[in-house]
């Protein structure tokens, strides 16, 4: 289990100082999978960093499995330090040493037998796939393999705990979708406790039991992917659609900011924990009896909700279509109208 408790660090540098993190508490049980998100500059990095004293918090403890790191130094420290392997998104490989001699590499600095380690790189290779590459280069393989490389390594001590900062951020979506599903089955088959950064929703939804969000330095929300975007929580939604929808050309060419005779409102409607997509259309179309035009949706279901954005073209007189977005404020439906087109 990890703990960390009240930790807080600030960044100085001159004059200035930054305050990265802020009195974080979360804990994370054995054998989870915890996703940490947060937009550019949260405090994501510092906070994994934080967990095996990469980084020294200015207050507050990082507590494993009972034993309290922050408190330890040297010998101690390096021994604890074993138990949490990490990965990294640019890999980190030695790019002069084979795969077989980057894997091997943790257990010759710790100087275990020289068969020993033979035995345990070949079974970690084999653990991720990569038992025909020992003698490979890291710059001939592929960015998915590098990064099986840099999982075979930081499992190389058998830690308890692995640590993934933007692991996937560098790979395209099917390695993507490969290197989750390799840390899936290690944290199933080996019971490893995995903390990951992401900024990538698709990341949570596919490994995390759980998430973390960070915001100023500030843990702002933790629950199931299920429960916040369940319960609504605003915390989730700027990592869910942050851009404005396009507007399609064909609309372009009428789109005017202003309503007169012959244009109707393109309205863009935020989904979330208060409103499902398929009870939108419902209300447009059977409780207002409302035409209109789906022009665009970008959404993501996750257990019984669902949140992202559509844009709807509503198609009924002024005076209906004025009386639906007036339901939609009054229910706290975020709604913006981008314009009115023909
Ligand atoms: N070594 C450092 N010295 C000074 N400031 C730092 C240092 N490391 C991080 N910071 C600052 O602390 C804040 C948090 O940085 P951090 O890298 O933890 O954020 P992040 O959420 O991981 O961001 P990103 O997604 O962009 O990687 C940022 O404002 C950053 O500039």
């Amino acid at each position: 289990m990890i703990q960390l408790q009240n930790i807080s660090k600030t960044f100085r540098q001159k004059k200035n100082s930054h305050k990265a993190l802020d009195t974080i508490n979360l804990t994370i049980e054995k054998g989870e999978i915890v996703g940490v998100i947060g937009s550019s500059g949260a405090g994501k990095s510092t906070l994994i960093r934080c967990v095996n004293l990469l980084e020294q918090p200015d207050s507050g403890s990082v507590v494993i499995n009972g034993i309290n790191l922050t408190l330890l130094k040297g010998k101690a420290l390096a021994a604890q330090r074993k138990n949490i392997g990490m990965i990294f998104q640019h890999f980190n490989l030695l790019s002069s040493g084979t795969v077989f001699e980057n894997v091997a590499l943790p257990l010759k600095l710790e100087k275990t037998d020289k068969v020993i380690i033979r035995q345990r790189v070949n079974e970690l290779l084999h653990l991720v796939g990569l038992e025909n590459k020992a003698e490979e280069y890291p710059n001939n393989l592929s960015g998915g393999q590098k990064q099986r490389v840099a999982i075979a390594r930081a499992l190389a001590n058998s830690p308890q705990i692995l640590l993934c900062d933007e692991a996937t951020s560098a790979l395209d979506p099917v390695t993507t979708q490969s290197i989750l599903q390799l840390l899936q089955d290690i944290n199933r088959r080996l019971h490893i406790t995995i903390l990951l950064i992401t900024h990538e929703m698709d990341v949570v939804r596919t490994i995390c039991d759980r998430v973390a969000v960070l915001d100023h330095g500030k843990l702002v929300a933790t629950g199931s992917l299920e429960e916040l975007a369940g319960n609504g929580h605003p915390a989730l939604s700027p990592f869910i659609t942050t851009t404005q929808m396009t507007v399609p050309k064909q609309l372009t060419d009428t789109l005017q900011q202003e309503y007169t005779e012959g244009v109707f409102p393109l309205i863009e409607i935020e989904l979330n924990g208060n409103i499902h997509f398929k009870k939108l259309l419902d209300t447009i179309q059977y409780e207002y009896q409302l035409p209109y035009n789906i022009i665009r949706a970008d959404i993501e279901y996750t257990g019984k909700a669902n949140f992202g954005k559509v844009l709807i073209h509503l198609k009924g007189s002024k005076e209906i279509n004025e009386r639906l977005i007036h339901h939609f404020n009054q229910s706290n439906i975020t709604n913006f109208i981008r314009g009115y087109a023909a």
